[in-house]
């Protein structure tokens, strides 16, 4: 497993958990997970339906309790300091969130008045997002009327109203098509380059992961089972190697990474709701 980049400039990390879990009921979604994300990385997290990764990312962001010291956020204890830590982060879920009943600029607008934007600067702070996003042109058309990616870099622009440090996608290009998908990918890429953001994104896309992620790790039953530089982790099982091969070789399983072990029908229905309502 390689280590994470040092952080520049003594710059705490932007995620930092350590002996992680999480249990529904007797389940344990998240069982027992260590995880350093540096500053300005683009970070995946990835496993098959049921791995435990929106549960994670659900903790990381405050929206699932967590045990003191267990999370941290630049620094920031998840569990003490929750106010302070859903300040620096932006979360698009997997589940739509934006009004189809409302224009692109107004669903922003809106999410400029949840986060308690100064009025004097709301109009320029959601002109910002929805350019950062590509969606300027499109910004006074009802949101009902957006093809599936644009929908989903609506969402982004919300995300970013906040200006965050930590952006936290579930899941983000599911079941757009691959011209769509490279859009968004392409917006997420100039975002960091332009504000060094860091971005945490789960994803079933193993090929997508190779190419925009600087490290991954893979999930599979609530544990990481390997950790690193995609190029790294791939070097290691030959040159043809795929990340589903070293999710294969770690996990110890002979299905396939989306066929393993873990997810139920009500994980599989639910990235198949998101999937239909943006195709
Ligand atoms: N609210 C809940 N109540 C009960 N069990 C849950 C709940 N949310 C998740 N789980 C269970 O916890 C485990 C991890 O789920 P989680 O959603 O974190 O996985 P995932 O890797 O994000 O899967 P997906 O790719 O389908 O989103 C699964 O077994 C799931 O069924």
């Amino acid at each position: 497993m390689s280590e994470e980049p040092a952080a520049e400039g003594g710059t705490a990390p932007a995620v930092e958990i350590s002996g992680l879990r999480y249990a529904f009921g007797a389940r344990a979604a998240v069982d027992g997970i260590d995880l350093r994300v540096a500053a300005g990385e683009v970070f995946g997290l990835l496993g098959p339906n049921g791995a435990g990764k929106t549960t994670t990312i659900r903790l990381i962001v405050t929206l699932l309790p967590c045990p003191p010291g267990s999370v941290r956020v630049f620094g920031l204890d998840a569990a003490r300091e929750r106010m302070a830590v859903r300040r620096c982060v932006g979360y698009v879920p997997q589940q739509l969130s934006a009004d189809g009943a409302l224009t692109g600029r107004q669903n922003v607008a809106l999410f400029a008045r949840l986060y308690g934007v100064p009025r004097a600067e709301r109009e320029e702070r959601v002109a910002r997002s929805l350019s950062a996003m590509g969606l300027e042109e499109a910004a006074d058309r009802l949101a009902g009327t957006y093809s599936g990616g644009m929908m989903r870099r609506l969402e982004l622009a919300q995300a970013l109203i906040n200006r965050p440090r930590l952006l936290v996608l579930d899941e983000p290009t599911i079941g757009l098509d691959p011209m769509a998908r490279a859009v968004v990918w392409e917006r997420i890429g100039a975002l960091r380059a332009e504000t060094g953001m860091t971005v945490l994104v789960t994803t079933h896309y193993m090929d997508e992961a190779e190419q925009h992620c600087d490290r991954v790790a893979l999930m599979s039953l609530g544990r990481i089972r390997a950790l690193g530089v995609p190029a790294e982790l791939t070097a290691g099982l030959g040159p043809e190697a795929s990340l589903e091969d070293v999710f294969r070789a770690c996990a110890g399983d002979s299905l396939s990474f989306l066929d393993a072990a873990g997810g139920d029908a009500r994980d599989i229905r639910s990235t198949r709701r998101t999937a239909s309502r943006l195709g």
